[in-house]
């Protein structure tokens, strides 16, 4: 499913009112599907006689998303439900489809206040006593800091009530920026959001993505053409997709078939990273795991796992020798991809052995943590033979575009599409809600996790999943948005089983059985 910014919705609205929708019918149909919300979550969450006792309060703003508001009042007004309306402007300034919606409010005879008109107490006991309030101050229109009767109204509801009513946004949370997700200086948080024809990107990009709660998504009139053509290949990646793209595998097959990985990971004092990834990675479903490591630890990581076969590489207390290079890459001539990185270390002989990797390798290689770091020349990236994928978090993004981790977060969408089209290579962009970049323009940003993800070692499983994925599927790029998806829905389930706070690395890969389980 499509994410939008503002500006393509806009050119979504503006070509289906060309070919001849009514703009008024367009504005129904949003009316409809928030009504229809709306009645649902009364439904669930709300314990009642009579349609008519309950007290449903309607924020009304000056534009198009208030005009959504005022037909869902009428609306619902019709189905039995006794609405008000909280207007932010008065009458006279609502022009086009908000008027007539206006005067359809009067003419079925919803009680309607308006803001400027009632004393804060008056409006804040009114907030009080609704069972749910319906927010329709501020849509996509949203321009610079929130500002007059809206502005009071958010701040109100913010600061004097201690427990907030039910709360159901149209189209988006007002005050969030559909274009970034950012606030306009505050906004109202919502348990619902109702959202119009497809996703917005402020929906699913933090702090937006805090203040949506539950989205859905509704049809409103506008064509999949319609938002294919005036969209820009962005989508999320769901359970619906993640089952789609799961790799078949065949009967009559060997561990040979599911991929063989050289990991090259792990040095003195970080002997745990390469296990995390090597487990990850035979857990998720790949055939055969090499452990290429400095000698000194090659023995005792392999005790770990038994599953795992350990490789020594050249070293001298703990750091692999520069002239390990060759040995890695007559290796890897047996196996099916690399991965590199985890608690690799960053000193002289790690740097020259991704470079080496880099200028002779044209195998699918993995770049993660310290293998990232040591990366100087960003040419090497460009001119890889073979299929190249990244996986950093902010911190490593920011070093390799040399752009702060502030600038990494508020833009990361066009940040990853951007590099991982330059450089020609997948991007995985982690944090919260991590951007999968294909080279060709295609990306993904991700719809499963949970805040315990962001734990030590967390990191190191996604690598070994994105390995196990790609050794399975042919499309990289899939293999690492499925690998994102997998991991983070394998850590709501972690969080489930040992609530955020409790749950570590490991447990993220106790629970993949439980993913594939779901997902087959
Ligand atoms: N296909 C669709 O998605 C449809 C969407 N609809 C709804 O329309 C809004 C977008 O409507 P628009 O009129 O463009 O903008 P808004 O209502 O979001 O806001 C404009 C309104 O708000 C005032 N304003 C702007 N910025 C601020 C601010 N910072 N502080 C205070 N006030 C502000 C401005 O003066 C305008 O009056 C979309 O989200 C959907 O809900 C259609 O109804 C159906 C099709
Ligand atoms: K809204």
């Amino acid at each position: 499913m499509q994410v939008l910014t503002p500006e393509m919705m806009k050119k979504c609205d503006q070509a289906t009112i060309k070919a001849a929708y009514p703009e008024i019918l367009l504005m129904e149909s949003a009316a409809l599907a928030t009504a229809k919300m709306a009645e649902e979550i009364i439904e669930k969450e709300i314990s009642f006689e009579y349609k008519s006792e309950l007290k449903l309060s309607f924020l009304i703003g000056q534009g198009n998303n208030g005009g959504d508001g005022l037909a869902a009042a009428r609306i619902l007004k019709n189905w039995g439900y006794q609405p008000q309306i909280v207007l932010t402007c008065s009458p006279s300034e609502l022009s086009g489809v908000n008027a007539l919606n206006f005067k359809l409010a009067v003419l079925n005879k919803i009680e309607i206040y308006q803001f400027e008109q009632l004393k804060t107490k008056e409006f804040i006991s009114l907030i009080k006593q609704s069972d749910l309030i319906v927010d329709a101050l501020l849509g996509t229109g949203i321009k610079g800091q929130i500002r007059g009767s809206v502005k009071s109204i958010i701040t109100l509801i913010n600061q004097q009530l201690v427990k907030k009513p039910l709360t159901l946004a149209v189209d988006i949370p007002s005050g969030i920026i559909a274009a970034n997700g950012n606030l306009a200086g505050d906004a109202l948080k919502a348990d619902y959001t109702v959202t119009m024809a497809a996703y917005k990107r402020g929906l699913l990009l933090y702090p937006g993505k805090d203040y949506a709660g539950k989205i859905k998504v509704v049809e409103i009139g506008i064509q999949s053409e319609t938002i294919q053509e005036n969209s820009d290949q962005l989508k999320v990646f769901n359970q619906q997709e993640a089952k789609k793209s799961l790799p078949v595998r065949k009967n009559n097959s060997h561990k040979g078939s599911f991929g063989k990985l050289a990991l090259l990971a792990g040095s003195p004092g970080m002997t745990g990273a390469p296990i995390l990834t090597a487990k990850a990675a035979l857990k998720g479903g790949l055939g055969l795991v090499y452990l290429l490591t400095a000698a000194e630890i090659a023995e005792m990581t392999a005790a770990q796992l038994p599953e795992l076969v350990s490789v020594a590489l050249p070293s001298q207390a703990g750091l692999i020798k520069e002239t390990a290079a060759a040995k890695i890459l007559k290796f890897t001539e047996k196996v099916d991809l690399i991965a590199a990185g985890p608690g690799l270390g960053q000193d002289k002989g790690v740097k020259t052995l991704i470079e080496n990797i880099l200028k002779e390798s044209s195998l699918d290689l993995i770049l993660d943590a310290d293998a990232l770091n040591v990366i100087s020349d960003l040419e090497l990236l460009k001119n890889y033979k073979g299929k190249l994928t990244l996986t950093p978090h902010p911190g490593e993004m920011a070093a390799l575009t040399g752009l702060s981790i502030k600038e990494i977060n508020n833009n990361r969408i066009d940040i990853a599409r951007k590099f991982a089209q330059k450089y020609q290579l997948n991007l995985v962009l982690k944090g919260a809600a991590t951007i999968t970049a294909a080279p060709d323009g295609r990306a993904y940003i991700n719809l499963s996790g949970s805040n315990g993800l962001a734990t030590a070692g967390s990191g190191d499983v996604l690598t070994g999943l994105i390995a196990a994925l790609m050794a399975q599927e042919s499309d990289n790029f899939r293999a690492a948005a499925l690998a994102v998806y997998i991991h983070g829905r394998a850590g709501e389930f972690a969080a489930q089983a040992n609530s955020d706070y409790a749950m570590i690395a490991s447990d993220i890969i106790a629970n993949l059985k439980k993913v594939y389980q779901e997902l087959q």
